[in-house]
């Protein structure tokens, strides 16, 4: 068997008395789209959170492609390869939508400083974030000014921007969420398109989105897994339908 993107083992997170996550063990394997879903107060946010290192686990461990990165912080997690969407809020929004792109990936680049040149002197920087645009389908937005971006169109360059750290693992915490129907399908339907070798876990409320992208779905509650498969067996399985959907 190959060595599994995302493992985990025997995790648990207690907040005081609350056990948001009870002893829960999964593994995805590389390439996986995997989806959590589960009602609210489930325990996905928390579990999501320790497996980035936002949150200490209690106990148990988490693994990426065989190292154990139980012990580290988020920052070194993200340079070793897990990648996940932050609410731009921190981007500069009179600036173009490529130039944005630019400029976060000088961010990781050691001549980021180099006397102050201006974004055009690094053309195979823009080369790059035009192909990140390309993936997130913006392209045609490229030159307009964040401002002027719809809702949905940030949430795409939150992607790009995700993406221009080249993860292995990428973490998306319910990725269509304030989205309108329309755009929650156009959304979805370019996560779908993102490369198939990259390890995909998500959050996702909307049952039809999460049924859709995943390739396997992790089914929490109480803050324990209570069943794992693909989107037909779990659909189909009566204790989800009950925890989940009120019914059987
Ligand atoms: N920082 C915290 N301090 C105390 N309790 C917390 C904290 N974070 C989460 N919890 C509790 O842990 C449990 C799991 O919460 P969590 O947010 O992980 O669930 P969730 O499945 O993501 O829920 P939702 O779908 O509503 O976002 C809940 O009972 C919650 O109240």
């Amino acid at each position: 068997m190959s060595q599994a993107a995302i493992s985990v083992s025997s995790l648990s997170k207690s907040f005081g008395g609350i056990r948001a996550i009870d002893d829960v063990s999964l593994s995805v394997a590389p390439g996986e789209r995997r989806v959590l879903i589960g009602p609210n107060g489930a325990g996905k946010t928390t579990l999501f959170h320790c497996i980035t290192g936002t949150l200490q686990a209690t106990t148990g461990t988490v693994s990426m492609f065989g190292t154990d990165v139980t012990r580290l912080g988020e920052a070194r997690r993200t340079e070793l390869g897990m990648g996940r969407t932050f609410q731009i809020s921190n981007v500069f929004t009179d600036l173009t939508v490529i130039d944005n792109v630019i400029l976060a990936l000088l961010g990781k680049d050691r001549r980021k400083w180099v006397a102050y040149r201006p974004v055009d002197a690094y053309p195979e920087l823009r080369e790059q974030a035009a192909e990140s645009l390309e993936m997130v389908g913006l392209p045609h937005r490229a030159n307009d000014s964040v401002a002027r971006l719809s809702y949905g169109e940030r949430r795409q360059l939150e992607l790009a921007l995700a993406m221009k750290t080249g993860p292995r693992v990428l973490f998306l915490d319910e990725p269509c969420a304030g989205l309108s129907p329309s755009e929650r399908q156009h959304f979805a339907r370019m996560i779908a398109a993102l490369p198939r070798h990259l390890t995909l876990l998500m959050i996702e409320h909307d049952m039809d989105v999460a049924l859709a992208l995943a390739d396997r779905v992790t089914v929490l509650h109480r803050g324990k897994v209570i069943i794992e498969g693909d989107p037909d067996t779990v659909q189909s399985d009566s204790e989800v339908r009950e925890v989940y959907f009120g019914h059987a």
